[in-house]
């Protein structure tokens, strides 16, 4: 039974990020299901986005994941959009457990403000993008999560404690 801890939650969450200090806490290897994609494509998000459009992006992400969960043990933060698509909650639940990182719009509006790298927000008011994406799939991250943590006024490392001290109790 593969034990991995994949992170899910909504853009500027802080998946990627405490993803890489909670495998480093754990000692166990990190994968960010969006990096792996821009390896096996060869290209950037953006430029998958713009070029094979949003459902090309997901096909990859799916094949991704899919492969991510065959680990024995790793920390796997994905990207804000794997809920999407309802067979990557079967991948999860398979692979191990799943945490959903959140926090308050204002701090994912922040978060999220200082690159241009996701294709979603550039748009003229990311603020309602980012509460009509939440509105949308806070339900989705509720139903696949193990359990739910809030980033909210938080440092990175505090909050990957946390998750690796949760992930010793059960
Ligand atoms: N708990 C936190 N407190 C403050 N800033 C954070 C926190 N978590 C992430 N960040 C910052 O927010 C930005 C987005 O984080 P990232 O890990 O890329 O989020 P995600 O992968 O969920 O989209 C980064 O600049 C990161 O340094
Ligand atoms: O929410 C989404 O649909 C997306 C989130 C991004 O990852 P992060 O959640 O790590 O920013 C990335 O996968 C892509 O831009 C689409
Ligand atoms: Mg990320």
């Amino acid at each position: 039974m593969p034990n991995n801890v994949f992170l899910v939650g909504p853009m500027g969450a802080g998946k990627s990020t405490i993803g890489r200090l909670l495998a480093a806490e754990l000692k166990v290897p990190f994968y960010d299901s969006d990096r792996v994609i821009e390896q096996r494509t060869g290209a950037d998000i953006p430029w998958i986005f713009d070029v094979e459009g949003e459902s090309g992006f997901r096909d990859r992400e799916s094949a991704v994941l899919a492969e991510l969960a065959e680990e024995p043990g790793a920390v796997i933060a994905t990207g804000g959009g794997i809920i999407l698509r309802p067979e990557n909650a079967e991948v999860m639940h398979r692979g191990g457990r799943v945490c959903y990182l959140t926090a308050s719009v204002e701090h994912l509006v922040e978060r999220t403000a200082k690159d241009k790298k996701r294709p979603l927000l550039q748009v003229d008011n990311p603020r309602q993008k980012i509460v009509e994406l939440l509105e949308q799939r806070d339900p989705l991250y509720r139903a696949v999560a193990d359990w739910v943590v809030v980033t909210d006024r938080r440092p990175p490392k505090v909050v990957a404690r946390d998750i690796a001290e949760r992930l010793g109790q059960d």
